[in-house]
């Protein structure tokens, strides 16, 4: 039985994506001071570029060790390698081209460029994954300090969307995704189990359009019609919302909004 989720309620989405910012800074902080490295797992979309922008202007950032972060992918858009569409591309821009990491230790999705068709390149991920977990991971995939995760208007995570396969996989950590609702319809995403695997969950919605996402994911819809309420961490599961993404939550679930 996983703990319940904590919510944090943000005025607005700036300042939702300042605060994301300054938590994952800590979060990463602490991670490399108690065990030498942090592993964080990045998301797409406006929700989860927002928050890379926020930290990248963030005078904090310099007191990570980037040399010692490994960045990984919820989840990508499977086009060509430098598709301004892809979410590596966009997390470049956002941030990545501007700290000093250490490009062995950044983990992007394959493109669809390289050699593999969309379910072939999934099983690569899944197999770099594996080639990355240590002993004291729990399973196949590295044991991530944070996974982040936008919430999507329809309640997807990642590219887990509603009554589509892939949110139903039980064994595999990585797959294709043909006929996604939101193009591009190909994609290559992490499944519930490799969700699972983090320490810590965050999921980021904030803006209007959220509102009955998380309202239904919060109230106990099951995870085949509302994927984000099955993304939940080992440790800890935390949602990070602005005002309007929380308008809809049943009052014993609004925890008093941040100042
Ligand atoms: O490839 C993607 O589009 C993202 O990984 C996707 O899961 C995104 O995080 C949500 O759709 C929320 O996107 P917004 O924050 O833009 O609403």
């Amino acid at each position: 039985m996983t703990a319940a989720p904590q919510l944090v309620v943000h005025r607005d989405k700036e300042l939702m994506a300042q605060a994301a910012a300054a938590r994952l800074i800590t979060k990463i902080v602490d991670a490399q001071a108690a065990r030498g490295f942090a592993s964080v797992v990045l998301t797409g979309g406006r929700n989860g570029n927002g928050l890379l922008a926020a930290l990248s202007s963030s005078a904090a950032k310099d007191a990570i060790d980037w040399s010692r972060l490994d960045l990984w992918w919820g989840d990508e858009r499977f086009l060509p390698d430098g598709d301004p569409e892809r979410n590596y591309t966009q997390a470049k821009e956002a941030l990545l081209d501007s700290v000093p990491l250490n490009p062995a230790r950044v983990h992007p999705m394959p493109a669809s460029d390289g050699a593999y068709e969309v379910d072939a390149a999934a099983e690569m991920y899944a197999a770099e994954l594996t080639a990355a977990a240590g002993p004291e991971d729990h399973g196949r995939v590295p044991t991530f300090d944070v996974l982040m995760l936008g919430v999507g208007p329809d309640t997807h995570v990642a590219s887990l969307f509603p009554e589509l396969p892939a949110v139903r996989e039980s064994e595999r950590t990585v797959v294709g995704v043909h006929g996604a609702p939101k193009p591009p319809p190909v994609r290559i995403t992490l499944t519930l189990p490799a969700i699972r695997s983090a320490r810590e969950v965050w999921l980021l919605a904030a803006g209007e359009d959220k509102a009955s996402a998380a309202a239904i994911a919060l109230s106990g819809a099951g995870e085949v019609q509302a994927p984000a309420a099955g993304a939940y961490g080992r440790a800890r599961t935390l949602w990070l919302l602005d005002a309007a993404a929380a308008s809809q939550l049943p009052r014993d679930l609004y925890p008093p909004a941040s100042p």
